[in-house]
C-alpha cells in the first residue's frame, strides 16, 4: 500500500538576528530594540503588535531595510541585507519589497493604472498584465483605474497602494498600520484583501497594528513589550489579542 503524506516546508521571507536599535546618544538614549529574533515565514501573513512605543514600527523598520539596526542582522529571503551598501539595499527594496503605508504615498498627477506600475517602470522592468489585471480585479479597481487619486476615496487610494505593492510580485510586503487613515469599511475590505492576497495569491505580509481586530486577519501575531518579542499567538481571534495586550498594558 501506497502512503502518501504532505509535508509543507516553508522558506523563510526575512529574519531578524540579535537585532538591537538605539537611537539617540548618552543620556538621551532610547533603546527601541533590544536583541530581536524574529522569523517570518514566507506565505504567511504576520501582524506585529505590542503597546506604544514597543518598537513595532522600528523593527518594521528593521526588517524592510528602511533603516539599519545598532547590532544585529537582517536577512531578505538569502540576503543578507545588513550587509549591503545603501545603494545595493535601494534597489533590493525596490526589486523585493512591497509598502503599503496609513498614508498613501500616490502620485496625485497620474492615475490610479500608472501609479500601480510606476515602481515596475522606475526599474526599467515590464508589468505582467495578467498578473496586475488579476490583483485590480481582486481589489475592485477596473472602474477606477482611469482616475487620479485626488478623484478616489480614501478606501480606493489605499486599494491602488496595495495594488502597486503587490504589483511586482515582491518577496515581501510591509504594511505599518494601513487601516490607520480608513473609515472601517474600507478597513475591513483593506483588510480582507491582504489576506486574499496570502491565501490566494502566495504572498507574505507583515503589518504593523494596534487594533486587534486587524491583528485576528493574520495568521500569526508577534507580541513587542520594551523592545522585545515577548509572546506570540498562531490563528488569533480579536478576543484573544484584545486580552493578551491588556496584559501588556497596550
Ligand atoms: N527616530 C527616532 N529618534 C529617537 N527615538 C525614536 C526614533 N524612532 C523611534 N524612537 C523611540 O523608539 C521607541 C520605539 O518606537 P517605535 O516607533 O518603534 O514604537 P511603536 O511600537 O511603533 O510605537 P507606536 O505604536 O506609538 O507607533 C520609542 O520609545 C520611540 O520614542
Amino acid at each position: 500500500m501506497a502512503i502518501t503524506t504532505s509535508i509543507t516546508v516553508r522558506t523563510t521571507a526575512a529574519r531578524a538576528e540579535g537585532v538591537s536599535k538605539f537611537y539617540g546618544t548618552g543620556d538621551a538614549v532610547v533603546a527601541a530594540l533590544k536583541d530581536v529574533d524574529v522569523e517570518l515565514e514566507a506565505g504567511r501573513f504576520t501582524a506585529i503588535m505590542g503597546p506604544s512605543g514597543s518598537g513595532k514600527s522600528t523593527l518594521l523598520h528593521m526588517l524592510a531595510g528602511l533603516d539599519r539596526p545598532s547590532s544585529g542582522q537582517v536577512y531578505v529571503g538569502d540576503t543578507l541585507i545588513t550587509a549591503l551598501n545603501d545603494k545595493a539595499l535601494t534597489l533590493l527594496r525596490r526589486d523585493q519589497i512591497g509598502f503599503v503605508f496609513q498614508s498613501f504615498n500616490l502620485l496625485p498627477t497620474m492615475s490610479a493604472a500608472e501609479n500601480i506600475v510606476l515602481p515596475i517602470r522606475i526599474a526599467g522592468r515590464k508589468p505582467d498584465t495578467a498578473w496586475v489585471q488579476s490583483i485590480v480585479d481582486k481589489l475592485g479597481l477596473a472602474d477606477r483605474l482611469d482616475h487620479r487619486p485626488t478623484e478616489l476615496s480614501g478606501g480606493q487610494q489605499q486599494r491602488v497602494a496595495a495594488a502597486r505593492a503587490l504589483a511586482s510580485r515582491p518577496q515581501i510586503i510591509f504594511a505599518d498600520e494601513p487601516t490607520g487613515a480608513l473609515d472601517s469599511t474600507s478597513g475591513t475590505e483593506l483588510l480582507g484583501f491582504l489576506r486574499t492576497a496570502v491565501k490566494e495569491l502566495g504572498q507574505t505580509v507583515v503589518m504593523v497594528t494596534h487594533d486587534p481586530t486587524a491583528a485576528s486577519y493574520a495568521d500569526r501575531v508577534l507580541f513587542l513589550a520594551d523592545g522585545h518579542v515577548v509572546d506570540e499567538m498562531e490563528e488569533p481571534t480579536a478576543d484573544a489579542v484584545l486580552d493578551f495586550m491588556k496584559h501588556l498594558g497596550g
